[in-house]
């Protein structure tokens, strides 16, 4: 039986376009919260639209988001658009839902969980240095997107899947770059369309870690690799039940690594490159963020003087950098590079007195809560002091990772990836920026020009 409730205010607009060419619009003129503000102001704070061929429900704010994250699977479902579920494969995290959905995390999560990520610190560090001396030491500019993209790719693949450097590495990290350039496109499947180069760079990418799933099967039938948690491949290829028969699919193996592929590199790279760009030496432009580049830098050089040069960071150290985290923390507010996502609702739903019928999306957004002024005041201040006391922000308000059951699982390690590689940054080098700091959302926030960057080496240095 159907609600009495109506559904929401607001129009589905023109079939199958709907509204996403204006949201995609916006996004890449960065003014989709201010077209999102103008939906509010026009039909109040629960709205239907149509977004990529569905029909939507936008909601916003506290309540908002704790309805989409904690309810239930047999209230809610995930729902990735059309695009993003033909690039990374209907049986990745994201479509999943219940026992699949718990299994195939429990797995991932193995690798994720803090207290093995304490043992990757050390690697990490020696990611981050090998990169800086390959591409930072000796230059006097650098592009900081396109840099920290490599590092963070180069970080999931030498960390989680055990992929050694070379040419199959850079053939892999640009079909990333061509498949998820068309993750929020329009899935319109003819030959030169953005959509269709995407799927030819998510097929390619398919094929290369099936080969890479062949030899770590080799490698565990040889017995070579003693400890079958090496890495994350290896660990799913592990799994077993009391059968002793495969838990995870091939399948499923190829779409996570996919997944944790996108989902871990294009977010912390751009985490860091906003941090970058926060961090530049430039007095005139940003005399508030002078204070917090001299707390950042006093707190870095002091953990860098209290080691001998060359010895790896720990994980006690990063436990010390909680003024950096604070900069970054506050840099997720004002830019998650997460601008929201979709659910779907598994039955028709009442909420706050409308009716969400089932099969609808519902569209969930970052910004809304983060740079709404009764939680955080004077949201457009950047101001790292408001996390000094964590509890005085609301639950369900800062939100660059989501929560409830599908909180981001690489939260702990996009923190350690971000503190070490700033550690390094800060500590060897003063930058300032050579262009301006416009960005767009593509549905990432970038900056338009890469963020080029005039660099220079301290004197000194203690590595
Ligand atoms: C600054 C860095 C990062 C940000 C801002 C971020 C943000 C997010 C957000 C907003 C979600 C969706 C949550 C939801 O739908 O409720 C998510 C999911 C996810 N993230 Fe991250 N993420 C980051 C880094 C990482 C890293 C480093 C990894 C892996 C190494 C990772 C792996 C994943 C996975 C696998 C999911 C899907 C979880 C699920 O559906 O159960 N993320 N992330």
């Amino acid at each position: 039986r159907r609600s009495s409730k109506r559904v929401p205010p607001g129009s589905l607009g023109i079939p199958i376009i709907g509204h996403s060419l204006h949201l995609l619009r916006a996004m890449r003129a960065n003014t989709a919260e201010k077209w999102l503000q103008q939906r509010i102001q026009k039909y109040g704070p629960i709205s239907k639209l149509s977004l990529f061929g569905k029909p939507t429900v936008f909601i916003y704010g506290k309540d908002a988001n704790k309805f989409v994250f904690t309810s239930d699977t047999s209230t809610l479902s995930n729902s990735q658009t059309q695009s993003v579920r033909a690039l990374l494969g209907d049986r990745c995290l994201l479509e999943l839902s219940g026992q699949d959905h718990k299994g195939v995390r429990d797995a991932i999560g193995l690798f994720l969980n803090p207290e093995s990520l304490k043992r990757y610190v050390g690697k990490m560090d020696e990611e981050v240095r090998i990169h800086i001396e390959m591409h930072w030491q000796g230059k006097q500019e650098v592009k900081a997107l396109p840099l920290m993209k490599t590092l963070t790719f180069n970080i999931i693949c030498t960390l989680l899947f055990g992929i050694e450097r070379g040419a199959r590495r850079e053939k892999l990290v640009d079909w990333f770059q061509e498949m998820i350039e068309g993750m929020w496109s329009t899935p319109i499947n003819f030959p030169f369309t953005r959509y269709n180069r995407s799927l030819q760079a998510s097929a390619g990418i398919r094929k290369m870690v099936n080969d890479f799933i062949d030899e770590k099967r080799l490698k565990l039938a040889q017995k070579d690799a003693t400890n079958p948690q090496q890495d994350l491949i290896t660990c799913m290829l592990s799994a077993r039940d009391e059968n002793n028969r495969e838990v995870i699919t091939e399948k499923e193996i190829v779409d996570n690594v996919i997944l944790v592929m996108t989902a871990g590199h294009d977010t912390s790279s751009i985490l860091i490159t906003f941090l970058i760009q926060l961090l530049a030496n430039e007095p005139s432009v940003y005399a508030a963020i002078l204070k917090v580049l001299s707390f950042c830098f006093a707190e870095q050089e002091e953990i860098a003087n209290s080691k001998p040069k060359g010895e790896l960071l720990t994980w006690e150290e990063l436990a010390k950098m909680k003024y950096t985290w604070r900069v970054a923390q506050e840099t997720l507010r004002m830019f998650p590079p997460i601008f929201g996502g979709f659910r779907k609702a598994v039955k028709d739903i009442e909420y706050d007195g409308y009716l969400i019928p089932e099969g609808w999306q519902i569209f969930w957004v970052t910004n809304m809560t983060h740079t709404d002024n009764t939680i955080f005041p004077e949201p457009s201040k950047f101001d790292p002091s408001r996390f000094e006391n964590q509890v005085s922000i609301p639950p369900y308000c800062f939100i660059p990772f989501g929560g409830g059951p599908r909180m981001c699982p690489g939260y702990e390690f996009a923190r350690i990836e971000t503190l070490v590689t700033i550690h390094h940054l800060v500590t060897q080098f003063t930058w300032e920026l050579l262009a301006d700091n416009f960005f767009k959302r593509d549905p990432m926030p970038v900056p338009t020009k890469g963020l080029p960057i005039q660099i220079v080496q301290k004197p000194n240095v203690t590595s």
